[in-house]
């Protein structure tokens, strides 16, 4: 097998961004200061948990599994170098995403100034709605975003309220890396995160676009 293209291998142009501390009112909640430029992590597209699919799965060893509601854009065409004025055309939509955070595994890579990456990368970290074209969504820097678990609304904010804009985020980050048609950037949640529990249900929405559901349980 070896001496064969790695790309025959790997699925290239699944890349999954997420910003961090976006939203004032969430730095306020976890004590973190309002970040100067945006912050970003990676998830893996083996976290991906399509609605229907099954369950959101707490991983072994959490005592404290966060919901994270966000709006999750969806890349339609290569992001190189872009400026602000020219994201919204090379964007193919968004989804309704959950950023699932194993909160206490986050807390000591914190304290040791580690990487997120089990906190965040686990499997089952990001339940994603259907899509939703860019055309369903007039104005994306100014919708309703809510998540609830049971019958308690938990996060209920507005995309009004991010501290760095889907353009600047998307412009910034291609800067960097490139984007491609596929990639999914998460753009940071509100405030009113939490723990979740085996036989929870969580139900989240965006404006009157989308509304999506998923149950809770323990990897096993
Ligand atoms: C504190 C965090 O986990 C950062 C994050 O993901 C966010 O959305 O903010
Ligand atoms: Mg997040």
């Amino acid at each position: 097998m070896s001496g064969q293209n790695i790309s025959k291998f790997v699925q290239w142009g699944r890349n999954i961004v997420a910003v961090g501390r976006n939203y004032r009112d969430h730095c306020a909640e976890l004590g973190n200061a309002v970040p100067t430029k945006p912050l970003l992590f990676m998830k893996p597209p083996s976290s991906y948990l399509e609605e229907g699919s099954g369950p959101i799965l707490i991983p072994r060893g959490c005592m404290s599994c966060h919901h994270e509601v966000e709006l999750g854009v969806v890349i339609g065409d290569v992001c190189c170098d872009i400026s602000e004025d020219e994201v919204m055309s090379r964007i193919a939509g968004f989804a309704l995403t959950l950023d699932m955070t194993a909160r206490d595994f986050q807390e000591e890579a914190k304290k040791n100034g580690n990487p997120w990456t089990l906190a965040k990368c686990f499997d089952t970290a990001l339940p994603v709605s259907k899509f939703i074209p860019i055309s369903d969504i007039a104005d994306p820097g100014n919708v309703k975003i809510w998540c609830k678990v049971n019958d308690e609304m938990r996060q209920n904010g507005t995309t009004a309220d991010m501290v760095f804009s889907i353009s600047y985020l998307v412009s910034y980050i291609s800067q960097y890396f490139t984007l491609h048609r596929g990639d999914l950037v998460l753009t940071g949640t509100p405030a009113g995160v939490g723990s979740v529990n085996v036989g929870d249900t969580i139900t989240a929405g965006l404006g009157d676009f989308i509304t999506m559901k998923f149950d809770v349980k323990q990897r096993k």
